[in-house]
C-alpha cells in the first residue's frame, strides 16, 4: 500500500520540487500570465488601462513603420494617405463600427476647412475613416514631441500651433490660409480647442472660421456621435461599440469678412449641436441627455 501512495504522490512531488526550482523571474512570469487575464476580465479599469496603453503604443509602433515610407517624399501632405492607410484597421482591433453619413457633402473640388467635435484621442479613428485627400489637421504643438507619432505627423504636414501663444497660433493659421489656396490643401480643425468628454460641445474658438474667411473657402462641419455607450474616461469604460460620423452640408464664406466670424462660428456650432442631439436621440433607448 505504501508503495502505491508513493507512486501516486510522485508526480505531485516532482511538480512541487520543479516549482521550487523556478527562479524568481520565472515565478513572476507565471504570476503575471495567470493574473493578467484574470484582472483583464474582472476589472473594468484594468481593461480600460490596457486598451488605452495598447492604442497609444500601437500608434507609436506603426509610426516607426510609417516614418521611412513618408521620409522618401519629405514633409508632404500626400503622406497623410500613408498614415490613414496604416491607421484604418485599428477600429477592427477594438470592435468599433463606424457608420458614415453625408459623403456627398465632401464632393467639393476646391479646398475647404473641416470642423469637428473632439471627444477623445479615439477621434483619430473617425477622422481616418473619412479624411479627404490633401487634408491636414491642425494640432497642438505638444503632439510634435510625441516620439515617433510626432515625427510621422510632421512628415504628413500636420500644422502645429502653440496654444499658449495666441499671436503665434494666429500667424501659423494665417499662413495656412495662403497654403490652402496655393497648394490646394484642406485643413481639419477641432474648434473646441481641446478634448471634451462632457457629452456636448464646448464653446467654439474662432481660429477655424477666421481661416475659412481669409481663404474664402467653405466650412464643412463633421459630427461624431457620443462615445458614451462604449467609451468613458471617467468611468474607465472601454468596450466594443458603434459610432456614427455625419458630414454636414458646407457653409459658404464667399464675401464674408472677419466681422462675420462670430456669427459664422455660432451658426456652424448650432448646426453641429443639432446633429449631435439628433444622433444622441437615435441611440436605442436613449434621449439627447447631456446635450446643452
Ligand atoms: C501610422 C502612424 C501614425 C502616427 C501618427 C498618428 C496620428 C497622425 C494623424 C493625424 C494626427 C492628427 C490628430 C490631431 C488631433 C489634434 C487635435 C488638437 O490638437 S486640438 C488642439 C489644437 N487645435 C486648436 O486649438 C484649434 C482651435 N483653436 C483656435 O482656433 C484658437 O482660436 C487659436 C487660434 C488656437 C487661438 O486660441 P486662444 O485661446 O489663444 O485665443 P482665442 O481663441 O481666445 O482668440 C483670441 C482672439 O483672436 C481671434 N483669432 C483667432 N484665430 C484667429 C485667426 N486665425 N485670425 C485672426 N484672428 C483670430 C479670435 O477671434 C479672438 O478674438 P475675438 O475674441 O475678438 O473673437
Ligand atoms: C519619447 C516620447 C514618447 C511620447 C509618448 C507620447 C504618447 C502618445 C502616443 C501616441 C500618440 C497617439 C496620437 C493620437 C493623436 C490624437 C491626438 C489628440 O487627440 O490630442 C489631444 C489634443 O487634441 C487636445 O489635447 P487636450 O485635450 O487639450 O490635452
Amino acid at each position: 500500500m505504501s508503495s502505491n501512495v508513493v507512486k501516486a504522490a510522485s508526480p505531485l512531488a516532482s511538480a512541487v520540487t520543479g516549482a521550487m526550482e523556478l527562479s524568481v523571474a520565472q515565478w513572476l512570469l507565471v504570476v503575471c500570465l495567470v493574473a493578467f487575464p484574470l484582472l483583464y476580465e474582472w476589472s473594468v479599469s484594468f481593461k480600460y488601462f490596457c486598451k488605452m496603453a495598447f492604442y497609444n503604443g500601437w500608434i507609436l509602433t506603426l509610426a516607426i513603420l510609417a516614418i521611412p515610407i513618408c521620409a522618401v517624399r519629405g514633409r508632404n501632405v500626400e503622406n497623410m494617405k500613408v498614415l490613414q492607410f496604416m491607421l484604418l484597421h485599428i477600429k477592427y482591433l477594438y470592435g468599433i463600427k463606424i457608420e458614415v453619413r453625408g459623403w456627398e457633402n465632401f464632393n467639393i473640388k476646391e479646398p475647404y476647412v473641416v470642423v469637428s467635435n473632439h471627444q477623445s484621442s479615439l477621434d483619430l479613428l473617425g477622422m481616418m475613416e473619412i479624411l479627404p485627400s490633401r487634408c491636414v489637421p491642425i494640432a497642438k504643438r505638444e503632439l510634435m514631441y510625441a516620439g515617433t507619432a510626432g515625427l510621422a505627423c510632421w512628415l504628413a504636414g500636420v500644422i502645429f500651433i502653440n496654444r499658449k501663444k495666441t499671436d503665434d497660433a494666429i500667424s501659423v493659421m494665417t499662413e495656412a490660409a495662403e497654403t490652402m489656396l496655393k497648394e490646394d490643401v484642406r485643413v481639419w480643425v477641432f474648434p473646441e480647442g481641446t478634448r471634451n468628454h462632457s457629452g456636448s460641445l464646448l464653446p467654439f474658438k474662432r481660429g477655424a472660421f477666421h481661416l475659412a474667411v481669409k481663404a474664402q473657402v467653405p466650412v464643412i462641419p463633421v459630427v461624431m456621435s457620443s462615445y458614451k455607450d462604449f467609451y468613458c474616461k471617467k468611468e474607465r469604460k472601454f468596450t466594443t461599440g458603434k459610432c456614427t460620423v455625419r458630414i454636414l452640408p458646407g457653409v459658404h464664406t464667399k464675401g464674408l469678412s472677419s466681422d462675420d466670424v462670430p456669427e459664422l462660428a455660432d451658426r456652424v456650432r448650432g448646426m453641429m449641436l443639432e446633429a449631435f442631439s439628433q444622433m444622441s436621440s437615435e441611440r436605442p433607448g436613449k434621449g439627447p441627455g447631456g446635450v446643452h
